[in-house]
C-alpha cells in the first residue's frame, strides 16, 4: 500500500498550488460528513417523543430539519464534485502540459523507440484516468475516511465505547482483507492498459499507411489483427473484474454479519438498561451507514490501483533522460563554418550508417550531398541538429564541438527542411509563422516578396488566410517546400539544411524554388541533399557519399573539370539522360 501511495507523492505538487481551494474542499467535506452523522441522532429524537409520548409538537420540527438536512447534503455533494474536479482538472492539466515539453525535449532514439500512439496513450490517457483519480481520491478517499472516523466516533461516545472499539476493529479488518484480494487484480489492470496502448499504436500506425493498405486490400488483415488485439484485452479486463466482484461480494457478507453483531450488541445494551430502544435503532442506521464508505474506498482503491498502472507508466516516462545534452557556450550570429572530424554513427550495432567522415563547410559557402539512397546524406542533417550523438568523431561549429552549445541555441541557428514538411491543419500564416503570434502579416509579406513568393501568395484563395488541411493533400510537394522555405526565411537561422524534394516538380513550381532558394541562401551556410542537378550547380562544394563514407568531396568547379570525378561522372550521366 505504501509503495502505491509513494508513486503519488511527486504528483503532489500539482495540487500545492491549489491549496486554498483544497481548504475550502475540505471544509465541504467536513460538512456534509457532519449533516450524515446527525441524520440518525434526529430520527432518534423523534422516536424518542412517539414513545415517551413527549409534547407532539417537537415532532413537526423535527421532520422539517430531517428534510432540510436531506435537501442539504446533495447541494454540498454537488459542491464537492464541482471543486474536486476542478482543482484535479488544473493539476493534471499542468502535468499534461509537463510530460509534452518532455516527451519533445527527448531525443530521437527515443522516439523511433515509442510510436506516437503510445506516447498519445502515456501522455493524455494516462493523464486522463490520473484526472479522474484525483478527484475521486480528494472527494471519495478524504471524504469516506472522515465518515467512518466520524460514525465510529458517534458510536463510541453516544453508544458505547465498547461497540465503537468493536466496529473500529471490524472495519479495519474488512479494509485489509479487501486490500489483500484487491493485489491480485493489479498485474491484470496493468496488463490491459498495457495491451490498449498496443493497440492504439497499432491503430494509429496502421491508419497513416491508410492508402496502402486500401490499395494493396489489406483491409482484413488490419481487421483480424485488431480483432484479436481486443479479444486478449476482454480477457485481461473480465479477469481483473472477476477478482474485483469476488472482493465486492465478500465485502458485502462482512458487512451483513457486522449488522448483526451490532445489533446483538445493541440489544445486550438495552437489556443491561444502558442504552434505551431508539438508540439501538441509531446503532442499526450507524452499522448501515458504514458500509457505504468501506465499500467506496474499495471503489477508490480500484481506480488507485488502475492509476497506479498509470502513475508507474508516468514516472517511467518521466524518467527517460535524452542522452543529447547541450553546453552553454554562445553561438555566433553570422553564418557559422560546419566541420565534420571522421565522424563514425552506427543506428544498429555494427551497421555503420556514416564511417570516419570529414569534411569542412566554410562558413557561407554550400555544400551539395549526393549518394545514392541510404548512403547517409539524411543521417549527416540528423547528426548535425543532434537528433543523434555519434558514436566516434567530433562535429565542430566555428571550430568548437557542436555539444559545446545549448541545445535550443544549435536548433535555433541550424534550419532544416526535410522531404515530409509537415503541414498543420491551419491557416497559411500559421504555418509559415508556426504559430508565432508575434510575427506580422507585413513581416511575412515582406519574406515572402524577398523569395519572390508573392504571385504564389496571390494564388491562394483567401491569402494568408488561406486554411490548409493536414489530412488531404493540401499542397504539392513542391509548394510545400516553398512554404517552408519561408517558414525557415522569417526564422532566420545561420546554417540551412535542405534535403530536397525527390517527387517530380512542375517546372513553374521548380523555378519559383531555384529562386527562393538563392535568396535564402545568401550570407548562409548551407547543406543541400540534392536530388536535381539543377540544385547542385549552385553549390560552392560538393560532397558524394558512398555505404557512409566520403567518396569525393571538393569544390563543385574543380571536380567537373577532372573526368573520372564520381561528381563529372554523375553530371555526364544525367546530362545524357536529358539528352535521350
Ligand atoms: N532510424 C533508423 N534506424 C536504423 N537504421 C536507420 C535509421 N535511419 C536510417 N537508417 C539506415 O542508415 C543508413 C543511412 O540512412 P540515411 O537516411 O542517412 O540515407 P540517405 O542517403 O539519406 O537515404 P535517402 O536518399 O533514401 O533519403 C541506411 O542504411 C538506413 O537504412
Amino acid at each position: 500500500m505504501f509503495s502505491t501511495v509513494k508513486l503519488y507523492i511527486p504528483f503532489l505538487k500539482y495540487l500545492r498550488k491549489r491549496i486554498p481551494l483544497l481548504i475550502l474542499l475540505f471544509i465541504l467535506i467536513l460538512g456534509s460528513t457532519v449533516l450524515l452523522i446527525i441524520t440518525p441522532l434526529i430520527l432518534e429524537a423523534f422516536l424518542k417523543n412517539i414513545r415517551m409520548q413527549f409534547a407532539t409538537g417537537l415532532l413537526l420540527p423535527l421532520a422539517l430539519l430531517f428534510l432540510l438536512l436531506a435537501v442539504a447534503r446533495p447541494i454540498l455533494s454537488l459542491w464537492e464534485a464541482y471543486l474536486g474536479d476542478n482543482i484535479s482538472l488544473l493539476a493534471t492539466n499542468e502535468l499534461r502540459v509537463d510530460l509534452t515539453l518532455h516527451c519533445l525535449a527527448l531525443d530521437l532514439r527515443f522516439h523511433t523507440q515509442h510510436t506516437p500512439g503510445e506516447l498519445v496513450e502515456r501522455v493524455d490517457g494516462q493523464v486522463a484516468t490520473l484526472n479522474n483519480l484525483f478527484s475521486r481520491l480528494v472527494l471519495s478517499l478524504i471524504s469516506n475516511g472522515v465518515l467512518l472516523i466520524g460514525i465510529i466516533g458517534m458510536i463510541a461516545f453516544t453508544i458505547h465505547a465498547l461497540v465503537g472499539l468493536v466496529l473500529a476493529l471490524f472495519t479495519i479488518f474488512s479494509i485489509v482483507i479487501v486490500y489483500m484480494l484487491h493485489s491480485k487484480a493489479l498485474p491484470l489492470w496493468k496488463e490491459a492498459r498495457k495491451q490498449r496502448a498496443e493497440m492504439i499504436s497499432f491503430t494509429e500506425e496502421r491508419l497513416s499507411g491508410l492508402e496502402d493498405l486500401t490499395s494493396s486490400g489489406a483491409q482484413s488483415y488490419v481487421l483480424r489483427e485488431l480483432a484479436s488485439q481486443s479479444r486478449a484485452i476482454l480477457r485481461t479486463f473480465l479477469r481483473g473484474f472477476q477478482a474485483i466482484m469476488r472482493t465486492r461480494n465478500l465485502l458485502r457478507m462482512f458487512f451483513d454479519l457486522g449488522t448483526v453483531v451490532a445489533l446483538l450488541l445493541g440489544v445486550l445494551l438495552f437489556w443491561g438498561h444502558a442504552i434505551p430502544l431508539e438508540r439501538v435503532y441509531t446503532l442499526f442506521y450507524y452499522t448501515t451507514l458504514l458500509q457505504v464508505p468501506v465499500e467506496q474506498i474499495v471503489e477508490q482503491w480500484r481506480s488507485l490501483q488502475q492509476g497506479s498502472g498509470s502513475i508507474a507508466n508516468i514516472h517511467e516516462l518521466l524518467a527517460e533522460k535524452s542522452t543529447i545534452h547541450g553546453g552553454d557556450r554562445p553561438l555566433a550570429s553570422e553564418a557559422l563554418e560546419v566541420a565534420f572530424e571522421r565522424v563514425s554513427f552506427q543506428y544498429i550495432e555494427d551497421t555503420y550508417a556514416l564511417q570516419d567522415l570529414s569534411f569542412v563547410l566554410p562558413a557561407g559557402k554550400t555544400l551539395g550531398l549526393l549518394g545514392q539512397t541510404g548512403s547517409g546524406k539524411s543521417t549527416v542533417a540528423r547528426l548535425l541538429t543532434r537528433l543523434y550523438q555519434p558514436q566516434s568523431g567530433t562535429i565542430l561549429l566555428n571550430g568548437h564541438p557542436i555539444q559545446d552549445y545549448a541545445l535550443a541555441d544549435l536548433r535555433r541557428a541550424i534550419g532544416i527542411i526535410t522531404q515530409e514538411v509537415h503541414i498543420f491543419n491551419a491557416t497559411v500564416r500559421d504555418n509559415l509563422t508556426l504559430f508565432d503570434d508575434s510575427i506580422s502579416d507585413d513581416v511575412i509579406v515582406q519574406a515572402l516578396e524577398q523569395l519572390k513568393l508573392t504571385d504564389w501568395l496571390k494564388r491562394l484563395p483567401e491569402g494568408l488566410d488561406t486554411v490548409l488541411s493536414s489530412r488531404e493533400q493540401a499542397l504539392s510537394a513542391g509548394e510545400a517546400q516553398l512554404l517552408s522555405l519561408a517558414r525557415l526565411f522569417l526564422r532566420n537561422p545561420q546554417v540551412i539544411i535542405l534535403d530536397e524534394a525527390s517527387s517530380r516538380i512542375d517546372p513553374a513550381t521548380e523555378q519559383l524554388l531555384d529562386q527562393a532558394l538563392k535568396q535564402l541562401l545568401q550570407g548562409r551556410t548551407a547543406i543541400i541533399i540534392a536530388h536535381r542537378l539543377q540544385t547542385v550547380m549552385q553549390t560552392d562544394l560538393i560532397l558524394v557519399l558512398e555505404n557512409g563514407r566520403c567518396r569525393e568531396f571538393g569544390e563543385r568547379e574543380a571536380l567537373l573539370q577532372q573526368p573520372d570525378s564520381a561528381f563529372a561522372t554523375m553530371y555526364r550521366l544525367a546530362a545524357g539522360e536529358v539528352r535521350q
